[in-house]
């Protein structure tokens, strides 16, 4: 590849960023002249490059090192394997383009069926999200009128919902010839306890909640509703067990359905799908340890509480599962419990803010001697004398000093010094002069925070794998001894079964009491997690920085946008706290995660906290050389 006479490698960036061309010739009898003969010589080249052309090609190739060299491979990779997806996806079709028309429409000879099969691309184009009008059409036609194409057409169209995905090939056409659209508003009652039910629903659009009133307002009063959203069906039970519909089912906004009604659902044997469906969950609930002692019969009880929903990565699947009314069965994959902490409430995090921001030492020499007093000048003077000193007790002098002032004034000015770096570190690191960082600042219970350091972070706590339940931990506690903190149940590629959990209640004897309180969990405590968080960021930080200074870092990531200069201390969208800007007065410029303000938390979320550092070169000598600033 790196003959085939396009290939062109970059030129180191210099000072900016900016990637520029080395125009510098090299001069007669330098090095560059004696470089042996370049083994990427291209093979079939038909133009000759000259002897020194072809040396200082190499001696570039060479600058450049290893990373470039692979950034390009992956790169050239990248282009290789469009190009062949691109031709191998139009290689059978034909474009039609009429005079007429603005978009294209593409066309095959399809030979099974000895026809020409067209997909005209504006056929189904429809308001974001929404049902395309022209597959509205198609599912009023009577299902005797519906051609094949359409038929296929519509089965295509749904393959974005993940209950009709798991359907076979030829029950997924048959249901797209029996199907028909329904559009509801919101508080609509689509299936209502009690009653003989006549249809079964996918989601197409919109969000519904599964509830035990018959007329569905529980929905709205309870915080966290039960909810199916697009992709889920709903309906089925009852035509399994032939009797009446066991829940209500209310459109929390206005939500799309393809409905299929009941005589189609037998007459397609759907029926026996949702037996095989019921199977499995019996089967997985027999296999648990829990329910070792249960009869068939009642484990069928609990079989037909609940159904596999299937959650795809990083999809959350309860915003707080502590006040969750039901109960999660994992039947495949995993989730991970997440707590959001607010770090501004750890008297550990205070302590660590305080800590870090005493060495700030990024301002020029001298800026701040006119705001010195005499004894502080003198202790400055001190400080220069005697670099390698110790000087953490002037550190919690300062710290001290900084605490003690009282936030009468909402703005509040932290001395800074650089001057406490570890004897360790010994001469190498060069002590430099204090100074003033004026910045707003919060009163919390552990003293003063600047305003902006105030912030949360969402931590793990746990991961739940296939065959755990949650949501059981604390149903044996009083509710006095319950922890109320707020968990987040987020899917790592899941499915689960959600029970509601007076019902499952209903079910458990006294054995299955016995083993519930087995299973009792403890989550850490919030000032675990935040020093966890911090923990955890220190090493993050630690090992950019690491992989900054091994990896050549003179070139730009072909492939990562350029970035623009963050402004604020507090960047949205790195999610990132910068405690080295913490006196830069300028807003951020995104919304946070860039959604509007009226939806987020009332913390700002942060991932890592970028806090003043020693360079990494002084703590790993052997790489100082490596040319490198972090
Ligand atoms: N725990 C649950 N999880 C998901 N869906 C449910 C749950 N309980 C009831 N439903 C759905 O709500 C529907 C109400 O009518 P059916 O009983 O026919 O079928 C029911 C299920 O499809």
């Amino acid at each position: 590849m790196a003959g085939s006479g396009w290939w062109r490698p970059r030129a180191p960036v210099r000072g900016g960023g900016e990637v520029e061309e080395s125009e510098e010739e090299p001069e007669e009898g330098s090095e560059e002249e004696s470089v042996p003969e370049p083994p990427l010589k291209p093979k079939g080249l038909q133009v000759k490059k000259s002897r020194y052309q072809e040396a200082k090609d190499w001696s570039k190739i060479k600058s450049l090192g290893l990373y470039q060299l692979t950034m390009d491979i992956i790169m050239m990779n990248r282009v290789c394997r469009m190009f062949r997806q691109g031709l191998k996806g139009f290689r059978e079709y034909q474009i039609i383009e009429t005079a007429h028309r603005k978009h294209p429409i593409f066309s095959f000879w399809d030979k099974k069926k000895q026809g020409r099969i067209t997909f005209d691309t504006m056929d189904f184009i429809a308001e974001s999200g929404h049902f395309p009008p022209r597959a509205i059409q198609i599912t009023q036609k009577k299902p005797a009128w519906r051609t094949e194409r359409e038929i296929q057409s519509l089965c295509n169209l749904l393959q974005v919902l993940d209950s009709y995905r798991n359907y076979s090939e030829p029950l997924q056409l048959l249901l797209a010839k029996v199907m028909r659209f329904e559009r509801f508003g919101s508080r609509r009652v689509i299936v209502r306890k009690g009653q003989r039910g006549n249809s079964f629903y996918f989601i197409y659009l919109g969000t519904v909640a599964v509830t035990e009133d018959e007329d569905g307002s529980s929905a709205f009063l309870d915080p966290h509703p039960m909810l199916l959203q697009k992709g889920s069906c709903f309906g089925e039970m009852d035509f399994l067990t032939s009797s009446v519909r066991r829940a209500t089912v209310v459109c929390m906004e206005e939500t799309e359905f393809l409905v299929v009604d009941r005589e189609d659902f037998l007459a397609n044997k759907l029926d026996q799908e949702v037996k095989k469906d019921a199977q499995h969950r019996f089967e997985f609930f027999r296999k648990m340890d829990l329910f070792h002692s249960w009869s068939d019969e009642k484990l069928w009880k609990l079989v037909i509480l609940g159904k596999i929903e299937k959650f795809s990565y990083g999809q959350l699947i309860s915003k707080d599962f502590v006040e969750l009314s039901s109960i999660v069965f994992v039947c495949k994959g995993s989730c991970e419990v997440l707590q959001l902490i607010d770090l501004a409430t750890s008297p550990f995090y205070h302590k660590w803010i305080w800590q870090h921001l005493q060495l700030i030492d990024d301002r020029p020499p001298n800026t701040h001697l006119k705001d010195l007093s005499p004894v502080e000048r003198f202790k400055e003077f001190q400080i220069r004398s005697y670099p390698v000193q110790d000087f953490s007790f002037l550190k919690l002098l300062h710290l001290r000093k900084a605490q003690e002032q009282q936030g009468s004034s909402f703005s509040r000015k932290i001395k800074t010094s650089g001057n406490t770096l570890p004897k360790t570190l010994g001469s190498k690191i060069k002590s430099r002069c204090p100074h003033f960082i004026e910045c707003p600042m919060i009163d919390t219970n552990y003293g003063d925070l600047p305003k902006e350091a105030a912030v949360g972070a969402y931590m793990k706590i746990h991961t739940v794998e296939q065959g755990e339940i949650l949501g059981l931990h604390q149903i044996l506690l009083p509710e006095s001894q319950h922890d109320t903190r707020p968990l987040i149940l987020v899917s790592l590629g899941a499915e689960v079964i959600r029970v509601r959990k007076e019902k499952f209640c209903e079910l458990i004897d006294s054995k299955t009491i016995e083993k519930l309180s087995k299973l009792e969990i403890k989550y850490p405590s919030d000032e675990d997690v935040c020093q966890k968080f911090l923990e955890e960021n220190s090493w993050n930080v630690f090992r950019k920085d690491l992989v900054r200074l091994l990896v050549e870092p003179r070139q730009c990531p072909p492939f990562a946008p350029v970035q623009p200069r963050k402004k604020g201390i507090y960047s949205p969208k790195a999610v990132m706290l910068d405690l080295c800007s913490l006196d830069k007065k300028t807003k951020p410029r995104h919304p946070i995660f860039m959604a509007p303000q009226k939806h987020l938390p009332p913390l700002r979320i942060v991932q890592a906290i970028i806090a003043p550092r020693y360079k990494i070169q002084e703590l790993l000598p052997q790489y100082k050389n490596a040319g490198v600033l972090v």
